[in-house]
């Protein structure tokens, strides 16, 4: 390709990469307003760009975050996003340059995983990424839905508006069990937020939960309510409760909201519990599963498997990673820790297949039907089975 650069950006060309992000993504550039509000949502030492002269082409950057594995530990992760490469530059090969500058930004500074969106399922596997967490939309009919007797009645409830959730909905979100698939909301990620909140044409709404007998808030419902004439329907963008009380008891509060026939909810765990609060179940409609949430590359696949619960099994695991090649090689996995072996390995994979199965969404018998796993030793498939299986379907739920 022609003479170009790829550097990490200063900041006074954070504005030119988010602009041409936006431009590959088909929408036009800033506002003087629209950046002032966007430029403080931007982790400013995590931009790269590469450069024809003076002229920005393309752009990848990340926010510095963690990443709740299976067992509860917390994973260094970058968050990436802010992909782009200019329309007349691209297939010449600068994202796989992007791609490759922050993996060593990330190794270097000891970053165990990262975790994107893709816009498209058919960019990232050659990286190393793997489709990692499912979603599922649902909708409710809020006039047919009665609670099951058992359901817990819920505590104390409080409204708050945009301001007042971005002070103190970061507090409670921090503060809520660990759920694998889950990822930190950094400073930046609340900045977007708030920002979000108010510029939205319908009011933004959240209604805080408070345990009956903590007081302590544990839970917290962000909605908003559509509605032209009859009966709405209220969607709920952000949902998160620490037990099944304050689960219950912002559902008993959506559900009470005036003047809505229904309630829609999106981007939701695959095991989402909603159906099993009615004695209807069917008043709750699923719709199909999505195809994929987020997309994980282990940067440390030795550290990546250190952090994971480990069960009663022993697995001797051999991963191909090409474009990491540190990676690359075989793993003994047991209840007491991984070490590096020389083999024989029990299952062959590559880097992706090895994100794709780490969260547990897909249990590796069910990747190895696929053929996306080889297999030397039965044995190996049932140990990594018991290694891999999730307590909790693993879910982001953080749009970022
Ligand atoms: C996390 C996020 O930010 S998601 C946002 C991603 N950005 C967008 O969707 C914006 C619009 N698209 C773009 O800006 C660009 O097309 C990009 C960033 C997706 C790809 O950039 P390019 O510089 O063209 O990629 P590059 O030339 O390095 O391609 C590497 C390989 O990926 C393939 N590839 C690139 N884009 C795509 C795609 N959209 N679908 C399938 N394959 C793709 C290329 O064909 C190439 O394959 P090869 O190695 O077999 O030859």
């Amino acid at each position: 390709m022609s003479d170009h650069i790829l550097r990490p950006l200063k900041p006074e060309e954070l504005r030119a990469a988010a602009t041409l992000f936006r431009a590959t993504l088909h929408v036009g550039p800033f506002t003087d307003e629209e950046w002032e509000r966007t430029e403080p949502v931007i982790q400013p030492d995590r931009v790269f760009g590469v450069l024809e002269g003076e002229t920005l082409i393309g752009t990848a950057r990340s926010t510095d975050t963690e990443l709740t594995v299976p067992g509860g530990a917390r994973i260094p992760l970058a968050a990436v996003t802010g992909v782009g490469v200019r329309a007349d530059r691209t297939r010449r090969g600068l994202l796989t340059e992007l791609m490759r500058a922050q993996f060593e930004d990330f190794r270097e500074r000891g970053v165990v995983a990262a975790l994107l969106l893709a816009t498209e399922t058919g960019i990232y596997e050659r990286f190393g990424y793997g489709s990692s967490t499912l979603t599922r939309s649902f909708t409710v009919d809020a006039r047919n839905a009665r609670f099951r007797p058992e359901v817990p009645a819920g505590g104390e409830l409080e409204l708050l508006d945009a301001d007042e959730a971005a002070e103190r909905l970061p507090g409670v979100y921090a503060s809520l069990p660990p759920r694998p698939g889950a990822i930190g909301r950094a400073a930046y990620w609340w900045r977007q937020w708030r920002n979000d909140a108010r510029r939205s044409d319908r009011s933004v709404l959240t209604v805080l939960h408070r345990g009956s007998g903590s007081g302590e808030a544990d839970g917290y419902a962000v909605y908003k309510v559509d509605r032209s004439s009859g009966l709405g329907t209220l969607t709920v963008l952000d949902l998160r409760a620490a037990n099944a009380g304050a689960y219950a008891g912002l559902w008993r509060y959506l559900l009470g909201v005036d003047l809505v026939g229904e309630i829609a909810l999106h981007y939701r765990p695959a095991d989402e519990p909603l159906p099993l609060l009615f004695t209807d179940p069917r008043v709750c409609v699923a719709a199909p599963m999505s195809a994929d949430e987020t997309w994980l590359r282990l940067i440390d696949v030795e550290a990546a498997l250190t952090a994971h619960r480990r069960g009663p099994a022993t697995l001797r695991l051999e991963v191909a990673d090409p474009v990491l090649e540190h990676n690359s090689g075989c793993y003994e996995i047991d209840q007491d820790g991984v070490r590096r072996v020389d083999g024989p390995a029990q299952l062959r994979l590559g880097a992706a297949t090895l994100a794709t199965l780490y969260q547990g969404t897909w249990l590796p018998s069910v990747l190895a039907g696929a053929g996306r796993i080889e297999v030397l030793d039965e044995a190996g498939l049932e140990a990594a089975d018991r290694l891999f299986a999730a307590r909790h379907a693993p879910w982001c739920g953080t749009f970022f």
